[in-house]
């Protein structure tokens, strides 16, 4: 079973990559909201995967980290395309979320991206014993 909680933090950024004249370019910022969804067994015991509690104990110092903040000035988010930023935070999560399976990045309501650790070094044990 799959259990996910949706994070919410606003930002601004501007995405130096973009062809001249690209509205992008321009300092802009967004609501952004990010699905972290783990996937793994439902414990006997607890009746539950794990606690949401503790999504939120892993998502805390992320959300310090990118809350009201300027991103491209934020350690490894110089181009904060969604998808860098989607990369950045799985690799971050990963550690205290073994069960991990997906980071989802809405910039709005109709767009954003889903990492599911496959530029990862070890990304095919992950998506093999996963999905
Ligand atoms: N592949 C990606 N493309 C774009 C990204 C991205 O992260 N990955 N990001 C942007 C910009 O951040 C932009 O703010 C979002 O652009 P857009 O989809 O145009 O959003 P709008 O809300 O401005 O959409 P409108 O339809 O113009 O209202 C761009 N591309
Ligand atoms: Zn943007």
């Amino acid at each position: 079973m799959e259990l996910f909680r949706v994070y919410r933090f606003e930002a601004a950024h501007r995405l130096p990559a973009v062809p001249p004249g690209h509205k992008c370019s321009r300092l802009h910022g967004h609501s952004y909201a990010v699905e972290v969804r783990v996937r793994g067994p439902v414990r006997a015991d607890a009746g539950w995967i794990i606690d949401l509690g503790d999504l939120d104990l892993a998502w805390e110092p992320l959300h310090r980290l990118l809350d009201h903040r300027y991103l491209n000035e934020v350690e490894g988010l110089d181009n904060p395309t969604s998808e860098v930023l989607a990369r950045w935070i799985w690799r971050r999560l990963r550690p205290a979320l073994p069960l991990l399976t997906e980071v989802g990045v809405r910039e709005t309501c109709t767009c954003g991206c889903v990492y599911r650790g496959e530029d990862e070094p070890d990304a095919n044990s992950v998506t093999r014993g996963q999905r």
